[in-house]
């Protein structure tokens, strides 16, 4: 079927497709706007893919998976260079677009047009600028920042060592200060102090924020950050006392060049030191300047902010071409002499399928109201207020480390839904797999993170007990004295309470199983230790009763101005992703709230109805994520739905295809069929 486009050409659409299109009953582009945070944000994006987009000057002449690791590293520096150009240049300073920040989640969505993988300017644009702008004393800011965002230079975060990635106090190495000279002295004392992991540092970068154990006077004072050279400006050339490389091939990020750093005594002036939070004097007299002693970790609870971002995207990127796919994918035939279905018409790939839908809208606005605290934190540390800073690591902590995994989870879920061509590298969901899989590990670790998070849920606790005041993400906790099951409701407000029920029932039995093991004689750290595998479930339930509270409350509150039909599609999802969550965790339930047999039998009815509901605006549903297909970057999931001829047309392109016989046959197959061998 021919269907004309807006500008004005012509594309053939795949008819199955065109059908569940003309299916949808609610207005795509409202629900465009409400994930987008408004009508006007939607038109600047739009207008800044255009720019970066419509002259083709993202797209490879060869798919990148032909390239040698090295030609594949060369074409993204390459590609990193334009698109930052165009960043710079074209839109940075487009009117209309001031307001527009170097880290806009609009220029993060477009890089996935240029890079398959990820752009070795990644950890530039991610962490080194925000360090700097984290970090930096004014003056110091006047002088750095401008050249990182003029990129006259190009940096990256140089934190983990071989050693060390979790345990930044156990970090190894060291910067000395030597009041002779005005100098630190960075040094890798041992193996294990090696830097490993920086993105960009492997050949890109040519300076780096350092995070190393600062001495001075003899006094070791923890880590600190610094700004350090490592390479020469014009010839690129690695600095005396540097050792630099590139770690090797890892499951994804093979264009990031992560790199490895070893300092011999280097030698970097004393105003490199990043001074905002603490200072070291001309005559090597530490200062603390900060308030909050973690401070320095600022940037780590920045990009942990920014992820939950990245992770409703990628969740939604893989979803569109998993829906997409499964309307246009037909299989088996359930009634004889019936025509095979979309595997989108069977139950199970629903189920698969709709949850990640509404992950993902749960995700973008649990993000934007994490974004919303984390400005709101800041301005109170500028006012020298730091008492919500807990809070904020707490969450941010648990929500990173929730949405990773579960965006994680469900895109392989979308593989699945793919069946066998979702395993194709031109599916791009293999490559949406390892960014995403990556992200549960760095900026900390799943496990640890729940663990930052249960220490605070613990304080909490006893704040209660004492019947003090909580903050508000946690004042569920004051109903947990209660010893009664939570009556069960079913209704969405209903569900919301009965998982903060459950969230303050494992709490409660954590602190229990903490002072059972102090009263056997334990220590507190020994009974926290004993205690950790109900800590990290226990972060986990209070962090998805939070995502279920957000996401409940912003689609009432986003909706509340909306057509009648988005406002019930909106609701449909949400509602589908408590019952969901319910009829995962029915054990939980029924341990905490009076929850039957009869309500769980009533929740999967439920959950099937929803699931009904919700098929014929699926289509319509991946649609208003509103992602180009050179950003998707598929062959399932094209606007077009023209999977079979993508697919061919991508076999083309193989180097193997570019001959009838292979050399190889020849040389070793041949002889070794014929016995000559
Ligand atoms: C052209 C190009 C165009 C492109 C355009 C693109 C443009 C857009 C770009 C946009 C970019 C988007 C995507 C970004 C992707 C970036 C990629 C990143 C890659 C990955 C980077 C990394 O991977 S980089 C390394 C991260 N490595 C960690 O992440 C280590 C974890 N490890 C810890 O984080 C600590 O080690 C750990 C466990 C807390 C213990 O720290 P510790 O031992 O010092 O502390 P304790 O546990 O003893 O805790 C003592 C008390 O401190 C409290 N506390 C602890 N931390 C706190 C904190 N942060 N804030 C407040 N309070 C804190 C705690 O709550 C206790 O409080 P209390 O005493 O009151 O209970
Ligand atoms: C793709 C990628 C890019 C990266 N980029 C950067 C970068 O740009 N800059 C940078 O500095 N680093 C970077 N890193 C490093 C990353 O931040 C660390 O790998 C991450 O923080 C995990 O630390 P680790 O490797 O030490 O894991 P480990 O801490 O050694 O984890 C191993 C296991 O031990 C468990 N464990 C560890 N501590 C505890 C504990 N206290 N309690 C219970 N369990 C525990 C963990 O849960 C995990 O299962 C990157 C890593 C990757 C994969």
């Amino acid at each position: 079927m021919k269907i004309k486009m807006l500008a004005g050409k012509t594309i053939e659409i795949n008819v199955d497709l065109v059908k569940e299109r003309a299916k949808c009953n609610f207005n795509i582009r409202e629900v465009t706007h409400i994930l987008d945070g408004g009508e006007k944000n939607t038109i600047q994006r739009k207008k800044i893919e255009d720019i970066s987009l419509n002259d083709g000057q993202s797209r490879d002449v060869i798919p990148e998976e032909y390239l040698s690791p090295k030609e594949r590293y060369e074409n993204a520096v390459k590609k990193s260079c334009i698109y930052a150009r165009i960043i710079k240049t074209e839109l940075m300073n487009m009117t209309g677009l001031e307001t527009l920040g170097f880290n806009s989640p609009v220029f993060r969505r477009i890089a996935d047009a240029y890079f398959k993988e990820v752009t070795p300017l990644l950890a530039h644009f991610g962490m080194f600028v925000p360090t700097i702008m984290g970090q930096c004393t004014p003056e110091q800011l006047a002088h750095w920042l401008p050249r990182a965002l003029n990129f006259e230079i190009v940096g990256t975060y140089v934190q983990t060592e071989l050693g060390h990635g979790t345990f930044i106090r156990g970090l190894e190495t060291t910067a000395t200060y030597d009041p002779q000279t005005e100098e630190f002295v960075l040094h890798s004392p041992t193996l294990s102090s090696y830097k490993w992991w920086a993105g960009g540092l492997g050949k890109t970068v040519n300076y780096c924020v350092v995070v190393a154990q600062l001495y001075t006077k003899g006094v070791c004072h923890g880590v600190h950050t610094f700004i350090v050279q490592i390479r020469d400006e014009e010839t690129h050339m690695p600095l005396p006392g540097i050792r630099v490389g590139d770690i090797g091939p890892k499951m994804g990020y093979n264009t990031g060049d992560n790199g490895f750093l070893v300092f011999n005594h280097h030698r970097i002036p004393r105003e490199n030191m990043m001074m905002k939070n603490a200072q070291v004097l001309k005559d090597g007299t530490y200062v603390k300047v900060a308030r909050h002693e973690k401070l320095t970790y600022g940037t780590m609870v920045y990009v942990r902010v920014m992820l939950v971002n990245e992770m409703a995207f990628n969740l939604a990127k893989a979803v569109t071409i998993a829906v997409r796919y499964s309307a246009v994918r037909r299989q088996s035939q359930p009634k004889p002499n019936q025509p095979e279905p979309q595997v989108l018409d069977y139950l199970t790939q629903q189920h698969k399928l709709f949850i990640c839908i509404a992950t993902a809208h749960a995700l973008q606005f649990t993000s934007d109201w994490l974004y919303k605290t984390f400005t709101s934190v800041l301005a109170d540390i500028r006012d020298d207020k730091i008492d919500t800073l807990p809070e904020l690591h707490a969450l941010s902590s648990c929500l990173k480390a929730i949405c990773t995994s579960d965006c994680a989870a469900f895109i392989e879920i979308c593989r699945f839904a793919c069946g066998g061509h979702g395993y194709m590298a031109s599916s791009n969901l293999s490559m949406i797999y390892s960014y995403v899989s990556a992200t549960r590990t760095y900026e900390g670790d799943y496990t640890v993170l729940l663990l930052q998070t249960a220490r605070f849920l613990v304080k909490a606790w006893e704040q209660v007990e004492k019947r003090r005041p909580v903050t508000s993400t946690i004042s569920y906790l004051s109903h947990a004295f209660d010893k009664l099951k939570k009556p069960w409701d079913g209704s969405n407000e209903g569900i919301i309470r009965a998982f903060q029920r459950v969230a303050a029932g494992k709490i409660s039995a954590c602190i229990n199983c903490i002072r059972y093991h102090q009263k056997s004689g334990k220590d507190f750290e020994d009974a926290w230790q004993l205690t950790t595998i109900q800590l990290v479930a226990a972060a986990e339930a209070h962090c998805r009763a939070v995502i279920y509270d957000t996401y409940y409350n912003e689609t009432i509150r986003l909706t509340a101005s909306s057509s009648p039909n988005v406002k019930s599609v909106m609701e449909q999802l949400c509602t589908l992703y408590l019952l969901y969550w319910s009829l995962e965790r029915t054990g939980d339930l029924l341990r905490f709230t009076s929850l039957s047999e009869k309500d769980i039998f009533d929740l999967q009815q439920r959950y099937e109805k929803m699931l009904a509901v919700i098929r014929p605006n699926a289509v319509g549903l991946v649609d208003a994520f509103d992602i180009r297909d050179e950003i998707l970057n598929s062959t399932l999931g094209a606007y077009d739905g023209r999977v079979y001829e993508r697919l061919m047309e991508e076999a083309l392109k193989s180097p193997l295809n570019a001959e009838p016989v292979n050399s190889s046959f020849h040389k070793h197959l041949k002889p070794f069929m014929q016995g000559k061998l």
